[in-house]
């Protein structure tokens, strides 16, 4: 069987009002059922504009996605989306519960299994009291749980984030962290993460793929050797852990400057053998 999601030649021009922006300039990979996969690339470089063609919110100029072997023109029922501004994404007149449960009315469940979905969701994300809470009356970094929460409900086979922390303090986002790898161990999903935080992407990812500046190519694959149980304290400090932030960092900064991506060697086997 192939990749879960596939990637394939996806190239994406904004045109109109006299202007031409190729966003995406041919950008393929894929992800396997049940990975952890973070892209990183510098501020611009089209990382929004991927998602949105992957999860069938923009159609691609040229190239396709796949979702299990099926084009994505649309998007699919398999998959759920945490965007970066939570402040949009959750109804402010609605109650969290309700919030949490709005997309679980597409499918044909039961009223008692939504609520099942729902308050199992919220205990997930530590917010099992907050079912009767409004929005506006929860901290950033609990609306963004929420958010979480929503997209935990509706038991997607692909979770896409898109970089879902930017907007909350550090010590948040280190919590937040470890909840999606917690939870990313815990349901077996598959997670497709997008930041342009080197630490971050190194921290969560089971591999880090490496975008180049904007228009946008695969610059580096890296698999992500960390062992598996990660904690803020220990991995962050752990030589191999600096050893695969200079990695990417290098290979942004050659982004920024428009250097030539390494080779296919470098691609396949992560980090070069000297650097280890
Ligand atoms: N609707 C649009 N119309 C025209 N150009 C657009 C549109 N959306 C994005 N772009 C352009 O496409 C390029 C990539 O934008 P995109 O938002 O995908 O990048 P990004 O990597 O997500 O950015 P950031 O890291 O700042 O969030 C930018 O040059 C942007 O100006």
């Amino acid at each position: 069987m192939g990749a879960l999601l596939d990637v394939s030649g996806l190239n994406k021009v904004y045109e109109g009002a006299g202007r031409r922006v190729e966003a995406v300039r041919d950008l393929t990979f894929t992800v396997e059922a049940g990975e952890l996969v973070c892209l990183v690339g510098p501020s611009g470089c089209g990382k929004t504009t991927l998602l949105k063609c992957m999860s069938g919110l923009l159609a691609p100029t040229a190239g396709r996605v796949t979702l299990a072997g099926r084009v994505v023109n649309g998007p699919p029922p398999g998959m759920a989306f945490v965007f970066q501004e939570y402040g949009r994404s959750l109804l402010p007149w609605m109650r969290v519960g309700d919030n949490v449960e709005l997309p679980l009315r597409q499918k044909t469940l039961t009223k008692a299994r939504r609520r099942e979905l729902v308050v199992d969701a919220l205990h997930s994300v530590g917010l099992a009291d907050a079912a009767g809470a409004y929005p506006w009356q929860l901290s950033g970094g609990m609306q963004q749980r929420v958010a979480i929460a929503r997209a935990l409900a509706y038991e997607p086979d692909v979770l896409l984030m898109d970089e879902p922390f930017a907007a909350v303090d550090a010590q948040t986002r280190a919590d937040l962290e470890d909840l999606v790898r917690g939870l990313w161990r815990e349901r077996g999903m598959t997670i497709l993460f997008v930041t342009h935080d080197i630490d971050e992407a190194v921290y969560l990812g089971e591999r880090v793929i490496v975008l180049s500046g904007s228009p946008t190519v695969v610059r580096e694959e890296l698999t992500i050797d960390l062992p598996d149980g990660r904690d803020q304290l220990h991995t962050r400090v752990a030589p191999r852990f600096a050893e695969l932030r200079t990695r990417v960092y290098e290979q942004i900064q050659a982004a920024k400057r428009g250097t030539p991506a390494p080779g296919p060697v470098d691609r396949i086997e992560g980090v070069p053998q000297d650097r280890i």
